[in-house]
């Protein structure tokens, strides 16, 4: 029952998050759609909006996001036509005091990065549940080659108390790049960007869920109502 009203109470914020992002968004703008759960509200209230009369056009960032695109009648562009972008909106797993991220619970990770790094400008939203002091909770996803990836794994697990390749059903998760995913536990990671770094040299390694520094604009929830920030300073976890 407690589970039930968390999970209530978590589905909500999601919801009061999406809307707000949703009126950030201005006519003509070419737009990142990320991937998940906390997306798929944003994706519902720009639906609404573009019902309404918002003139707008997304690249994806994953099949399911092209899904909730469909879903709700957004027009959606190639990313090679669109070039640059005018903003990105997405989710976080975990978002750190000093603005660091932990992504890729959906496995999207590489192309979210790929479309955020293209944008001009991030808009990321997180119920109060992935607010956290330092990332590690967390296990980072780190996106792997499928060829010679038992070797990547024995290098990940010399850097990480755990590592694990994802799997579903028995059977590896194959990302939509056609990768692996490796669910790796650091405990605390004291400094993100480093660990990003060290993992990246691994030959192997794709790309990693460690987001330093992609936050323009956070969008979280304090004493129950969804608030905008826009710099580490202005964070004070907690109510
Ligand atoms: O690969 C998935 C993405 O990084 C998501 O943005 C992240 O996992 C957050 O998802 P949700 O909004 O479902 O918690």
């Amino acid at each position: 029952m407690k589970k039930k009203r968390a999970n209530d109470q978590q589905e909500a914020e999601k919801a009061l998050v999406g809307a707000m992002a949703a009126e950030m968004v201005e006519t003509d703008m070419a737009i990142g759609l990320g991937t998940g759960s906390t997306v798929r509200h944003f994706a519902q209230a720009l639906g609404q909006r573009i019902r309404m009369g918002l003139r707008v056009r997304v690249i994806c960032t994953s099949r399911q996001s092209e899904m909730l695109a469909k879903q709700n009648d957004i027009p959606t562009t190639d990313f090679d036509r669109a070039r640059s972008l005018d903003l990105c909106v997405d989710g976080a797993d975990e978002v750190s005091l000093n603005f660091d991220m932990i992504k890729g619970g959906g496995g999207a990770l590489l192309y979210e990065k790929i479309v955020a790094a293209a944008s001009n400008r991030r808009i990321y939203m997180a119920d109060a549940t992935k607010l956290v002091g330092k990332l590690g909770e967390f296990p980072l996803p780190v996106e792997i080659c499928r060829f010679g990836h038992q070797n990547v794994l024995s290098h990940l697990a010399k850097l990480a108390q755990q590592c694990a390749l994802r799997q579903r059903d028995g059977d590896p998760v194959i990302t939509d790049a056609g990768n692996y995913i490796a669910d790796c536990q650091f405990g605390e990671i004291d400094r993100p960007a480093e660990l990003h770094r060290q993992l990246c040299d691994i030959p192997g390694v794709v790309e990693t869920g460690l987001f330093c520094g992609m936050i323009d604009t956070l969008i979280t929830i304090r004493n129950g109502k969804p608030v905008v920030l826009t710099s580490p300073g202005e964070v004070f976890w907690g109510s």
